[in-house]
């Protein structure tokens, strides 16, 4: 059974209001950053945004049929500060890109997009008794986004998940997962970033999302972003040509900000 929601013509982000009604709501994400609407916020520098993940909480990638997501064991995990009241906990992280390397994030900075953006999710743990439960509130879940831009060397830390990409070619595949992940190495270095409360860029796409977005962006090789674009959107029994059914884009264009406050911390 394939996804009744894509990146083609026929069933993109353009129609996916039809059968997921809130992904027509005024929270919706992503956003194009307009840099001149940002507003510096004392309260975000005064609780520095903090995280920490232990490398192994890993455990499995899988592909869902838009994208590579790696499931990870929260326990141990947590994220707080920033625009955060409670300490979140990591769910789970994928990636959006595009099929050239002009287009691909799926947050915009006065209108440019990078190659890539990657999304860290995490639920309110403290509030909530589970993600699903979390992905229902409208401060259920927090999500940090990392733009990637190219460059000359591979990333060392991404090449772990792309060496497990072959794996899960077609839709439904997964595979272990137990890699030490350095996650300072998927994080700028720099902390500053924009706010906004917004949704899950993907349907249903409930608007239960305190984002995130890093401003400085982190490196990916043009030949490990070609690995993510050879993901497959069909299962392996779908009878179809070898060129078709290729992931070569999974993003979803900005909406508006509309009357959102969106903060930043950090020049
Ligand atoms: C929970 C969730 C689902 C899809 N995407 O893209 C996200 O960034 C977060
Ligand atoms: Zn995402």
């Amino acid at each position: 059974m394939s996804l009744d929601w894509g990146y083609t013509d026929d069933n993109g982000p353009s129609t996916w209001a039809e059968k997921y009604p809130l992904a027509a709501g005024a929270r919706q994400s992503p956003v194009d950053i307009d840099t001149s609407k940002a507003t510096s916020d004392n309260s975000l520098v005064d609780r520095e945004i903090d995280w920490s993940y232990p490398s192994n909480c890993s455990y499995r990638i899988v592909n869902t049929g838009y994208g590579w997501r790696v499931d990870t064991y929260g326990d141990d995990t947590a994220l707080s500060g920033g625009p955060l009241s409670e300490v979140y906990k990591l769910e789970q992280f994928h990636c959006h890109w595009g099929a050239t390397n002009d287009e691909g994030s799926e947050h915009t900075v006065d209108g440019k997009s990078y190659a890539a953006e990657l999304h860290l999710v995490h639920w309110n743990s403290e509030k909530y008794s589970s993600f699903k439960e979390a992905a229902s509130q409208p401060d259920g879940l927090a999500v940090l986004g990392v733009f990637m831009e190219i460059g000359n060397a591979d990333n060392a830390e991404l090449e772990k998940i792309i060496s497990l990409i072959p794996k899960i070619i077609h839709k439904g595949q997964d595979s272990q997962a137990s890699f030490d992940l350095d996650f300072g190495s998927l994080l700028p270095e720099s902390k500053h970033y924009w706010t906004y409360l917004g949704s899950l860029t993907t349907p249903p796409c409930n608007e239960c999302v305190i984002w995130t977005v890093f401003k400085e962006p982190i490196t990916i090789s043009e030949r490990q972003l070609e690995v993510f674009r050879s993901l497959k959107s069909v299962g392996e029994e779908d009878a179809i040509e070898p060129e078709e059914g290729k992931l070569v884009k999974n993003y979803r264009p900005p909406l508006p900000l509309g009357n959102r406050v969106l903060r930043e911390c950090g020049p």
